[in-house]
């Protein structure tokens, strides 16, 4: 079964995809194969420094991130930018969440899909891919909590200022948004033990629907 689960920042996304891969579920993790798919040397890279100039790596061939950002999300024509950025990551990601799911499930490779049948696309930016992303879901899950909440964990645990941690909530697609193309929501305002709880209970459903 395939399912994916997404979640506004500091929700707990990360931490509940830890636990799902405790119990058994099988991970593709799209921050990791986005930033793959733009290492030193990759089809990617190139394709990027085709489209935006050789300003978009340092010295060591390595992809600027910060000046990229800030091409895509703040500079002139950002939008057309970040479409076109999208246009060359989003389908090689695909590609190799494809191929990451083919190897999971082949069991000449891996013994996996006999014992574990759950698959999870790990997307935190799926509301912005939902139309364009050639997966179907089973279940989308979102890990949600209080805005206030999130600033918080961001201030605590990543050095950021409150202002700092609004605006990066505010660069995402909302509470509203996700929930919208959710069916199962895990609640992280309440306690770990909490959380895991419920979502040990949602993995034992989704064992019995295999
Ligand atoms: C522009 C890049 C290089 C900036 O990297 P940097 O490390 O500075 O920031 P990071 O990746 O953590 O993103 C910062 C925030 O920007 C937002 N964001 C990132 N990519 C996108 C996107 N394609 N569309 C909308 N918002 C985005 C997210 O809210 C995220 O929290 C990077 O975000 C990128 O390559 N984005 C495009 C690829 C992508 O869509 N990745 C998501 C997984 S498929
Ligand atoms: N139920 C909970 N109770 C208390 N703290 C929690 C809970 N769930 C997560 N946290 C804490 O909140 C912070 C953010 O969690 P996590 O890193 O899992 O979020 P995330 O949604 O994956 O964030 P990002 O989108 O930035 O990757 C972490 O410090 C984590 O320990």
């Amino acid at each position: 079964m395939r399912i994916a689960i997404t979640g506004g920042i500091a929700a707990g996304k990360s931490t509940v995809v830890a636990h799902l891969k405790e119990l058994g579920a099988c991970v593709i993790d799209y921050d990791r194969l986005a930033a793959e798919v733009v290492a030193p040397g990759s089809l990617g890279l190139e394709r990027i420094i085709s489209t935006f100039g050789i300003e978009a790596v340092d010295d060591d061939g390595r992809l600027r991130r910060k000046w990229l950002a800030s091409v895509v999300f703040g500079g002139k024509q950002h939008r057309h930018m970040l479409q076109r950025l999208n246009a060359i990551v989003h389908p090689l990601v695909y590609e190799q969440a494809a191929i990451l799911e083919s190897m999971l499930l082949d069991s000449d490779v891996n013994d996996a899909a006999e014992t574990t049948p759950i698959i999870v696309h790990d997307i935190p930016l799926l509301t912005e891919v939902r139309d364009s992303i050639p997966f179907t879901f089973r279940h989308v899950i979102t890990v949600e909590a209080p805005v206030g909440m999130r600033v918080q964990r961001m201030v605590s645990t990543r050095h950021m200022s409150p202002e700092e941690a609004n605006a990066r909530i505010r660069s995402q697609s909302s509470e509203q948004q996700r929930l919208a193309i959710a069916d199962i929501v895990i609640d992280s305002a309440v306690s770990f033990e909490q959380m895991f709880e419920c979502v040990d209970r949602i993995y034992a459903e989704l064992l019995q629907e295999t």
